[in-house]
């Protein structure tokens, strides 16, 4: 089953539709962004329910503390770094949280992908995206097979630039463990509550 996550969520109305839909996942901004909520923010939008959404913190080139604090207040079950964080900056982490750590890896597509095969033994999943979070753009999905075989069993997220018309295609020529989708859910900077139940609709059609 392909695992749902849906970004940058700001709203109560967004937040209460994902739980209403299943996603298996809410993520909130907490870097420099438009989408960027205080840890206080998220924690208002709403709660996790026994069967409900995990959530998800995005945070870019954060201090271990700072991580730590953001995700006590705001009820984090995700940390997912979607900087530079290093190999060593993760083993560091995860010896001091027991949340899941999530990292981002902007494609490349060239020798520097390699540098994936480090981040195997101290994280908890792989989140594929263009070289930058958040800015609706895709990467070149033929790069996914090369990628997976970096990280090896770890589950593998595909972002970037999905939405309700493309994440069909991703899903029929690519095996992966989930989905994340931000601006492809948006209008005019907004999400669409229309259209997240058309994305997490088509994937369900699939899977
Ligand atoms: O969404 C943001 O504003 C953001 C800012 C900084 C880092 C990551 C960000 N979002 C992540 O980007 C990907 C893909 O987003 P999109 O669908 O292409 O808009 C996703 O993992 C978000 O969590």
């Amino acid at each position: 089953m392909t695992k749902i996550k849906v970004c940058g969520i700001k709203t109560r109305e967004a937040y209460e539709r994902l739980q209403e839909l299943g996603a298996d996942y809410i993520g909130f901004v907490f870097a420099k962004s438009k989408r960027q909520v205080t840890p206080e923010q998220a924690a208002d939008l709403g709660e996790k329910k026994a069967d409900g959404p995990a959530r998800v913190g995005v945070f870019v080139n954060e201090t271990v503390e700072g991580l730590l604090h953001t995700a006590e207040v705001a009820g984090l079950h995700v940390l997912q770094l979607h900087g530079d964080e290093s190999p060593e900056f993760c083993r560091k982490l995860r010896q001091r949280t027991n949340l899941q750590i999530w990292k981002a890896w902007g494609v490349h597509n060239d020798e520097r992908d390699a540098v994936l095969a480090a981040y195997t033994d101290v994280v908890d999943a792989v989140l594929l995206d263009n070289e930058r979070g958040g800015t609706g753009e895709k990467f070149p999905w033929d790069a996914i097979p090369a990628l997976r075989a970096y990280t090896q069993d770890l589950p593998l997220f595909i972002a970037g630039g999905l939405h309700p018309d493309n994440v069909g295609d991703l899903l029929a020529a690519h095996s992966t463990d989930g989905v994340d989708v931000s601006s492809g859910v948006e209008t005019q900077g907004v999400k669409d509550l229309a259209k997240i139940t058309a994305f997490v609709t088509k994937v369900r059609e699939q899977r």
